[in-house]
């Protein structure tokens, strides 16, 4: 198995002195869906900013892809993050009055790739994630899910080995969230490694692998059975 994700005592201190992580090793590999699970304040959102290269470790190692992350310049791991790595938020974060298209074309704002093939390539992952028939919608035209569907394609279009969601289901009413965990699902089913960030156990519960969090220290990692939907 190819790790996608490897963590090696890796520490993370606030200024003002908050230890939010204390010492985690962790590895996830290649194709894995794993939730991070904790109460507020654990540390969730911490780890997710050190896995996704948004953040670097106080100490300690972090891998991603392969890249030692505290070994590159902050333009290699834009470009890394670029590459590699997707992300879902909470709050959909898509940009109003723009169309679903434009929305997620902009996943490939940083790829390089011709605004012409942006397009195209927008609708092609619209379509993955059943929205063929919204292309034209802008967020202020869909109901919550379906910018929730927006908003991974757009972190799909450029095909990232890695996909990482922090609470993608939070905003959601619990129908539209069973649909977006489908879809999670689906993906992974096709291939992608997915990290899905919650503090919802019943959420966490329904993922092959759940790493618990609990003041900044991982509390238990567990591949135990899942409770089919
Ligand atoms: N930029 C920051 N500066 C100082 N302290 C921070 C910062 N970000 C987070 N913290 C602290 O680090 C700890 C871990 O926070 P983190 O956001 O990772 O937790 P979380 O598990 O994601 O919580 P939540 O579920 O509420 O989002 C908390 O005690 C928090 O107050």
């Amino acid at each position: 198995m190819t790790a996608v994700i490897e963590l090696a005592a890796a520490t993370k201190s606030y200024p003002g002195g908050v230890s939010a992580l204390r010492g985690v090793d962790v590895r996830i590999d290649q194709g894995e869906l794993v939730a991070i699970v904790g109460p507020s304040g654990s540390g969730k959102s911490t780890l997710l900013n050190l896995i996704g290269t948004l953040d670097r470790a106080t100490s300690g190692t972090v891998r991603v892809a392969g890249y030692d992350v505290g070994g590159l310049t902050d333009a290699r791991l834009s470009a890394l993050r670029a590459r590699h790595i997707g992300f879902v938020f909470q709050q959909f974060h898509l940009a109003p009055g723009r169309d679903a298209v434009a929305n997620v074309a902009d996943g490939l704002l940083y790829a390089g790739v011709p605004a012409k093939q942006r397009r195209d390539r927008a609708r092609e992952a619209l379509g993955r994630v059943g929205l063929g028939h919204r292309l034209a919608h802008t967020p202020e035209e869909l109901s919550g899910g379906e910018k929730q569907r927006v908003a991974i394609a757009r972190a799909l279009v450029g095909e990232p080995g890695l996909l990482l969601a922090d609470e993608p289901t939070g905003a959601l009413d619990t129908a539209s969230g069973e649909v977006v965990m489908n879809l999670i699902h689906a993906l992974n089913a096709s291939g992608t490694t997915i990290c899905v960030i919650t503090h919802d156990t019943e959420i966490a519960g329904r993922l092959p692998r759940r790493v618990g969090l609990r003041d900044g220290e991982i509390v238990y990692d567990t591949r135990a059975a899942v409770t089919t939907p």
